[in-house]
């Protein structure tokens, strides 16, 4: 803390000194924290690390595209548990299910923390769960969502899901060619619907251009956590000619789409509730609780404001991401494709659509959900979690303040675990009397402990029957195209009366 203080202090002095004062100073502010810290700790051996350059640490080495893919391969050379760094911050890398076990849920009083995201806080992330660190407001967060997407609760949604599926399916037909943008639509309309109580049903929604501009926002402000203002968050206080303060500076453009995502729907939600027009809603359902316990306070809508857009956040895009990672594989592996059909056909042979409760009888479509986070990934190396605490592991120190990543794409790799990992293999997960290999279902992928996804029952149950619908109508294919780029386009299977009950229900 001395040194975080000193560092701020001397920095700020800085900031009035020439520019080559500046570069010359936070050179030597670097090196000077960097060896206290190092000269602190020498006494335990820290996890093993590759090669890294003098003050810059690994920041050379680590690609800004999939770094995911070069930590798996470190992690051969250096074991389940290594070592980066970038400056002066510890990065840990969790490579298999057991380390991180291990640590994030074994210990996770210790490995629940997150570390700050100054460039999503300028961008007006706040209050938002995935950003909050841990304490009395990330558990109040926590419980807000848990309370509505717990395992049991999120049954009730089943309806709204199976609506948005069948949508998709009418929407993949009327708009070939244009899958991305009708995957993107389902996954969006669900969560809007749940969160706000909105359902979308043109193009000229006005949810349709706050989710447009705050997906434009997230993916132009840099890799979450690791821009040189996230690195150095004093950088947001200097003026935009200064190197590395571009995404500051971008953050601060983007405020105003983040702010209509947290403000519109909630005054949205506000009128219809006094309108008496407001369908059941996460927002609905909160907003009537503050009223009855008489806690109608700024900081409560607040945090009512925030939970409701973290929704949105994190529920939308990578519930869209797992649906490609889907389709390309059944492009990809058009066997897999087959033996899903042929398991829908014996269990309903056309005479209606699959929903929830044929789960059970359909094991192969629930290999393919499994596979598909298994085999790429929505979030490849997880979202950051931070030691508040020096920690001891297997012998090595991992330094407090540390920012520990389970891999998820190096545990879903692993190949002491997954025979030919890199294949598309659902069977893999079946029993051996089903000609499976019993491997174990993958977990990884809505990270672990007391981050662990809270959206994690809802986003399968959508995937589920999303997977299940797309299969029973189409068989979806991969096409070259004139241009000779390959796309992806769904055929028609041969189920005339389907197709006719899904335009009569007039979705
Ligand atoms: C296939 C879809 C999804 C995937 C792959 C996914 C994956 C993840 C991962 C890897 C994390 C980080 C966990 C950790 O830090 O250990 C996370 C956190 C989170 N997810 Fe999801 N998620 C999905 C869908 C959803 C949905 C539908 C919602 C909303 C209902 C949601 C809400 C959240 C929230 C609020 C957090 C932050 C939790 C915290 O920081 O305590 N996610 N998700």
């Amino acid at each position: 803390m001395d040194i975080v203080l000193w560092v701020i202090a001397v920095a700020v002095a800085a900031f009035w000194l020439t520019k080559m004062s500046i570069c010359v100073f936070l050179v030597v502010l670097v090196v000077t924290t960097v060896w206290l810290k190092n000269r602190k700790r020498s006494a335990l051996p820290l996890p093993p690390s590759p090669p890294a350059d003098p003050i810059l640490g690994h920041l050379r080495h680590i690609p800004s595209v999939a770094p995911e893919d070069q930590f798996a391969t470190w992690s051969r050379i250096y074991g389940d548990v290594m070592l980066l760094r970038v400056f002066n911050r510890n990065m840990i890398i969790l490579n298999t299910a057991e380390a991180a076990i291990d640590l994030m849920e074994k210990r996770s009083w210790n490995y629940s923390d997150r570390p700050e995201f100054p460039v999503l806080e300028i961008m007006g992330w706040v209050p938002t769960l995935t950003f909050i660190g841990y304490g009395k407001r990330f558990q109040k967060h926590r419980r807000l969502l848990q309370q509505y997407f717990s395992k049991q609760k999120v049954v009730q949604y089943q309806p709204i899901q199976l609506r948005e599926a069948r949508r998709l399916a009418l929407n993949l037909l009327d708009n070939p060619g244009e899958h991305e943008a009708m995957t993107r639509r389902f996954s969006a309309a669900i969560i809007i619907r749940i969160a706000y109580g909105h359902e979308i049903k043109s193009d000229d929604d006005p949810y349709i251009k706050i989710v447009e501009d705050t997906g434009h926002a997230v993916t132009h402000c840099g890799p979450p956590g690791s821009t040189p203002v996230d690195l150095f968050p004093i950088l947001q206080y200097f003026p935009s000619w200064f190197p590395g303060t571009y995404f500051a500076e971008k953050a601060r453009e983007f405020n105003k789409y983040i702010r209509a995502l947290h403000e519109y729907p909630f005054s949205q939600v506000r009128k219809q509730m006094v309108e008496g027009t407001a369908k059941p809603s996460f927002l609905s359902y909160h907003l009537e609780r503050l009223n009855q316990e008489g806690l109608e306070t700024e900081e409560e809508f607040d945090d009512v404001k925030g939970a409701a857009a973290v929704i949105y956040c994190a529920g939308a895009d990578t519930t869209w991401s797992n649906l490609s990672i889907f389709l390309l594989a059944m492009t990809l592996y058009p066997e897999c494709q087959a033996r899903a059909q042929a398991e829908i056909d014996a269990l309903l042979d056309g005479s209606r659509l699959p929903d929830i409760t044929d789960h059970d009888s359909l094991p192969f479509i629930d290999c393919i959900m499994k596979e598909t986070h298994r085999w790429l990934n929505a979030v490849p190396s997880g979202i950051p979690h931070r030691t508040v605490e020096d920690d001891v592991y297997k012998g090595m120190l991992i330094p407090k303040g540390s920012l520990v990543f389970a891999n998820v794409r190096g545990i879903s790799m692993n190949d002491a675990v997954y025979h030919d990992p890199s294949k598309f293999k659902p069977s893999r997960y079946l029993p051996k009397s089903q000609s499976g290999q019993e491997e174990p279902e993958p977990l990884a992928q809505f990270g672990f402990g007391r981050r662990i996804c809270p959206g994690r029952h809802l986003a399968d149950v959508s995937l589920w029957l999303a997977m299940a619908t797309i299969l029973s109508l189409y068989e979806v294919k991969k096409v070259r195209g004139p241009d000779d780029s390959l796309k992806c386009l769904f055929f028609k299977r041969n189920r005339a009366g389907l197709y006719a009950s899904l335009r009569q229900r007039q979705l």
